[in-house]
């Protein structure tokens, strides 16, 4: 079965403080893009994984997400091996979630598959113990999430037709390493309500935590922001714990240039 895991990107993101089990309680909404992996899943006699694309260095087949997912049922039910062919399109350690989008569209495939018959709650249950941002990417639907990014309401984003303009930088931030370094705090502006409001408050609004403690160890980031703003974005900011930094624009906006990226792109919503 092939199946296109896409990305997402975090509208506002307020880490709100940590909690006993080290992880931190977050409100954040999360919307899909369209900028997709290309993932086939075969029955076989081995399980094997066969990469091409952007490269996942120094992550064994072991560590990769999809054998994490097939490992993760295969404990409970009887599924044979899988030889896994990943084609990487999404920028990993960019905030674009392509790891968790990856584990959640095996865990779909392996389901329809092998007739699992799980809910999408169960899968949604599944996905979570693979990693915080995994549950979103089994309905794939713009939400509203909180708990450590599991748990999950619809929310209404009218963003289509509206354009994203994505700039991955060519550094990596850990996901790990960025939670380390944020101060939590309670917001006044709750990013569920702040996305209720017309568009041109979002600027001063609609905020992501992790640029506080990000931007001034990497100033680059915080200048793509700005650029991405004179350039004419109604809103820019950076996607969950960096290093992707967006725009939107209301209009196709004029190709963007920066030196030392990995990746510039613009897509329609
Ligand atoms: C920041 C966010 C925002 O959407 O996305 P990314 O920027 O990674 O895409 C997510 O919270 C990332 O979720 P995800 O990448 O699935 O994180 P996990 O694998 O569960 O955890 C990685 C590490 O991040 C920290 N972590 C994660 C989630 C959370 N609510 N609190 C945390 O403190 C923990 O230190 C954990 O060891
Ligand atoms: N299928 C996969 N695709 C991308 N990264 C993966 C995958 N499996 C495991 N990883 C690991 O997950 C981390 C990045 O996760 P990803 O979701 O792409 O980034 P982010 O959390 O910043 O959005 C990397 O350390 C990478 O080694």
């Amino acid at each position: 079965m092939v199946v296109f895991p896409n990305a997402k990107i975090n509208l506002g993101l307020n880490v709100r403080y940590k909690r006993d089990d080290g992880f931190h309680e977050l409100e954040t909404i999360m919307l899909p893009v369209p900028m997709v992996d290309i993932l086939e899943i075969l029955p076989a006699d081995k399980t094997e994984l066969f990469e091409s694309g952007i490269t996942l260095k120094g992550t064994p087949m072991e560590q990769n997400l999809i054998y994490k997912a097939w490992s993760l049922l295969k404990t409970q039910y009887d599924i044979p091996a899988i030889k896994i062919y990943l084609h990487k399109k999404i920028p990993s350690g960019a905030g674009l979630g392509g790891g968790s989008a990856d584990a959640a569209f095996a865990i779909r495939a392996l389901n329809e598959m092998f007739e699992l018959n799980l809910s999408p709650l169960e899968m949604k249950k599944k996905a979570a113990m693979l990693g915080s941002d995994c549950a979103f990417f089994i309905e794939n639907e713009p939400a509203l999430a909180t708990g450590r990014g599991e748990k999950l309401e619809p929310v209404q984003v009218d963003l289509k037709g509206k354009y994203l303009l994505l700039v991955v930088p060519g550094l990596h931030v850990s996901t790990a390493e960025a939670y380390g370094n944020i101060k939590p705090h309670e917001s006044e502006r709750l990013v569920r309500y702040v996305v209720t409001q017309p568009a041109n408050t979002w600027q001063n609004d609609l905020i992501n935590d992790f640029e506080a403690s990000i931007f001034p160890v990497y100033p680059e980031l915080k200048n793509i922001k700005e650029n991405l703003y004179a350039h004419g974005a109604f809103y820019a900011a950076m996607s969950g714990s960096g290093s992707a930094i967006y725009g939107l624009f209301n209009d196709e906006p004029e190709p963007f240039f920066y030196p030392n990226t990995r990746l510039i792109k613009i897509l329609k919503l």
